[in-house]
């Protein structure tokens, strides 16, 4: 660790004691009524340089220590943490209102990154109605049976033998999101040029190295100069890879005759304007070039990491648990028949996606996946945009708040035998059921809340669940999926962006139907 780094903590400390006398003094009832945790120095000293999910075992202590409800600090604001659910509800659904903004960060603009206001929603709603509506959804299926094949082809090629799927699978989610974003069908090499560049920001910015210049902007770009260079550096490298597809997306929408039968998102993103008061640009609200690629790559990574995550969870757990696979597979045949011998070449027969929602195994097995091991352990921090006040205590105006997912899901209180994984829960409990599917979005009352709940909650909550449904029919219909001898399946975690399996799923994957 730097020195520089000592310098900043000292230096913050002193002026975070400072500003925090002063408010004390002018706002009592807003500091001193803060939900109970650590002291503003040893809050700093953790924050500092650890990513949120190194932070998890630590907050965890003090939810044991302190109740529900936890504060740390960072400089001198409170960062407040809730790890129980009809709290969760009451934040995020009850008075969402004020707690739907984002703190300040250095990130170019996008839609996570957005203030509560005018910008965030024209961003949110386009991507809402343009690509993930579900009649846009469905224009995509084609992409969704091309990625299955290339899937397919490569698992066929390790069949027998024993093969580690998360590679596999990352590359698929990339496949079909690139597709879905640039509206073209691009070759391997290029396809992995983005993945790769993708997956470093997210695992540099995962890792909580740039926190510390979104705290403090002016004085740790001084400070840390070598961080905001590296930063800078993988932010250029993003440009370079991805403008050459938007522009040659952006050239194929103006040229005459061109006549796609399916929105690409970059489509979308051409005719914006963001509202006047929010535009620094100049250009009347258009996109910038580095706005255009910042949400982009935020598709691409929110899409991709989160969904290839979930999708090595939950082969893993089938894998686990033969006689839950074996439940799954017949249910899968009771509806679409047993799976065809292979084809020499192309992966002819797919399950229709109109026949998941005749499976509601498999959107229970989904589901538990989601519940055990949601890809992230919290959602992206919020920011209280006015005073309020939970359970008797005063969130003040700029604190930032964030939630225990992991914990929310595996409590004891909401769920029988939290740690094991059991489909069957999500069949018999008819009351979290809207529509005939159970509401994960928790709009009524939250029990788990993997996508997050109210107004900032995954806008590709559907999208993901219709991926992760259709990528494990398939997989399971075509394949047997067995564990290895000598290697049993591990369900540890890693903290990488997302929380993975510390020791990647190794199986292996038998054929069911021979040519
Ligand atoms: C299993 C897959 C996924 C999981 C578990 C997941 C989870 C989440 C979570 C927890 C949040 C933060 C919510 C909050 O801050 O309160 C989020 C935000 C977001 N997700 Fe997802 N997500 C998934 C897939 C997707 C997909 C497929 C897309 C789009 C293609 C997507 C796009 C977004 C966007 C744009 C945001 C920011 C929303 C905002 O700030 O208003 N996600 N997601």
């Amino acid at each position: 660790m730097d020195i520089s780094f000592y310098l900043l903590i000292l230096l913050t400390l002193a002026i975070a004691t400072l500003i925090t006398t002063v408010l004390h003094r002018r706002k009592p009832t807003t500091t001193t009524n803060l939900p109970p945790g650590p002291s503003l120095f040893s809050s700093n000293l953790l924050i500092l340089n650890h990513s949120l999910s190194d932070l998890e075992p630590f907050i965890k202590t003090f939810v044991s220590k302190y109740g529900p409800l936890v504060t740390l600090f960072i400089g001198s604001r409170p960062s407040i943490f809730v790890s129980d659910h009809s709290l969760a509800h009451q934040i995020l659904v009850q008075k969402g209102a004020v707690f739907s903004d984002r703190p300040r960060t250095l990130a170019i603009r996008n839609i996570s990154s957005s203030a509560y206001g005018p910008t965030w929603r024209l961003l949110r709603r386009n991507l809402a109605t343009e690509v993930l509506h579900p009649s846009r959804v469905k224009s995509y299926s084609w992409a969704r049976k091309w990625v299955l094949g290339v899937l397919v082809g490569r698992l066929r090629g390790a069949a027998g033998g024993v093969i580690e799927v998360v590679e596999h699978f990352r590359y698929a989610m990339f496949c079909l999101l690139v597709v879905m974003c640039f509206g073209e069908k691009l070759d391997e090499r290029r396809i992995e040029e983005i993945a790769a560049v993708q997956r470093r920001l997210l695992l540099l910015v995962g890792s909580g190295r740039f926190t510390v210049l979104g705290i403090f902007p002016k004085l740790g770009k001084v400070l840390f100069r070598n961080r905001w260079k590296e930063l800078l550096q993988i932010r250029s490298d993003q440009e370079q890879v991805l403008i050459p597809h938007i522009k040659s997306r952006i050239e194929k929408a103006n040229s005459e005759g061109e006549d796609d039968q399916f929105v690409a998102y970059v489509d979308s993103l051409i005719n914006l304007h963001l509202p006047e008061v929010e535009t620094t640009a100049g250009n009347g609200g258009k996109l910038t070039d580095q706005e255009m690629v910042s949400l982009c790559g935020e598709f691409l990574n929110a899409g991709t990491d989160t969904t290839s995550t979930s999708l090595q969870w939950i082969m893993a757990n089938l894998v686990k648990n033969p006689q839950i696979q074996s439940k799954l597979y017949n249910e899968i045949v009771s509806v679409v028949g047993p799976p065809p011998p292979p084809p020499a070449e192309e992966l002819e027969s797919t399950i229709n996606e109109e026949d998941l929602a005749k499976m509601p195994y498999l959107k229970a097995v989904v589901l538990e996946g989601l519940r055990r091991h949601p890809p992230g352990h919290f959602v992206l921090p919020h920011r209280v945009t006015k005073e309020v006040e939970v359970e008797g205590y005063k969130i003040p105006e700029g604190a930032t708040i964030n939630f225990l997912v992991a914990e929310m899901g595996w409590d004891p209180k909401v769920w029988e035998d939290p740690l094991e994984f059991k489909p069957e829960r999500f069949l018999m409990n008819k009351d979290d059921v809207i529509n005939g599917v159970f509401d994960v979005s928790g709009s009524k009352g939250i029990k788990m809340m993997p996508f997050g709940a109210g107004r900032r909650i995954c806008p590709g909550s559907d999208l993901a669940l219709l991926h992760l449904e259709y990528f494990v029919a398939n997989l399971i219909w075509l394949f047997r999926w067995d564990a290895v001898d000598g290697y049993g399946v591990d369900l540890s975690e890693k903290s990488e962006f997302t929380i993975v399996m510390k020791n990647p799923l190794r199986t292996r994957i038998i054929p069911r139907a021979e040519k």
